[in-house]
């Protein structure tokens, strides 16, 4: 039997709330079978922009990435958040390892083609090395990954956080049962987005498809799920999308189901 990793991913609001962020942290640093976090923190970078003068800008939700725009995205993910995230897994005794795909060579991306839009400087996900992610594991380091990947020619690109998870988890799958859970601010997929209350505990691929026609699910959620939704195709065991509670309570959240 292969030995369970979870792979956690943390979304900016969490980033963006201190006590948010350090309740799921100590969530974490309970969980006992290997593990890995990937964290975003797209706000925080738009308003480090803000700060320097660069002014974020998006196509249809999704952040377009210049050269100065790339910039900012390594000085906030891969500096500020995934430097401050770590230091709070070693207060928590969890011998955290700060990495992005550059590192070790751990996740080589290509950027993306120019179709309609140029997202300028964004990785698409061509290779995660999981016998590397396998090994660190083994010797007792717990990954902690920023949504920066290379392109293997000396270039760093923005990624993001979602699909790095989902391609972490499908690529362990060789060497783990691995189970990703994708942590936000809201308790789960909801019926209705504005309703808290609302939360599906099991989603299948026919709601899904239901709830996007009938423009239930939106924004970030849209690509969230097509990430749950490709990890479970490719041999993850179990994807669920939730609150910070995913981490401590097996029936909180959605569940997605093949
Ligand atoms: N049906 C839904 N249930 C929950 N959230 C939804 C739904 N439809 C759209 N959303 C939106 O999706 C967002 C989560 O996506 P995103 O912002 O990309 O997450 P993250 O914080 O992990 O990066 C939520 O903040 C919410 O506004
Ligand atoms: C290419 C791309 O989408 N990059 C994302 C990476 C950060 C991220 O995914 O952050 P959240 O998880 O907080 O949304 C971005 O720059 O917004």
């Amino acid at each position: 039997m292969k030995p369970k990793l979870t792979i956690v991913k943390i979304g900016g609001n969490v980033i963006d709330n201190p006590e948010l962020l350090d309740s799921v942290l100590a969530d974490f640093a309970k969980l006992e079978n290997a593990k890995i976090l990937v964290h975003g923190g797209g706000k925080l970078a738009t308003r480090l922009g803000e700060k320097l003068g660069i002014e974020a800008k998006f196509h249809k939700g999704r952040r377009i990435t210049d050269q100065a725009m790339l910039e900012i995205a390594v000085m906030s993910y891969a500096g500020g958040t995934n430097k401050s995230i770590v230091a709070k897994l070693q207060a928590l005794g969890v011998n955290a390892i700060g990495l992005t795909g550059a590192d070790g060579n751990l996740i080589l991306s290509e950027k993306r083609a120019v179709k309609t839009v140029d997202f300028g400087f964004v990785g698409d996900v061509r290779k995660v090395d999981s016998e590397a992610l396998r090994n660190l594991i083994q010797c007792g380091f717990v990954p902690v990954f920023a949504a920066i990947t290379h392109d293997g020619k000396g270039k760093l690109l923005n990624t993001n956080a979602d699909t790095i998870a989902s391609e972490i988890a499908i690529a362990c799958s060789d060497f783990f049962d691995t189970e990703l859970l994708y942590c936000f601010e809201k308790p789960g997929v909801l019926a209705n987005s504005e309703d808290g209350d609302s939360v599906i505990s099991l989603l299948d691929a026919e709601l899904y498809q239901r709830l996007k026609a009938e423009n239930k699910v939106h924004s970030g959620m849209l690509p969230k799920l097509d990430n749950c939704f490709r990890a479970l195709e490719n041999g993850v065991s179990v994807v669920k999308v939730g609150s910070e509670k995913l981490l401590s309570d097996q029936n909180s959240g959605t569940k997605i189901q093949p």
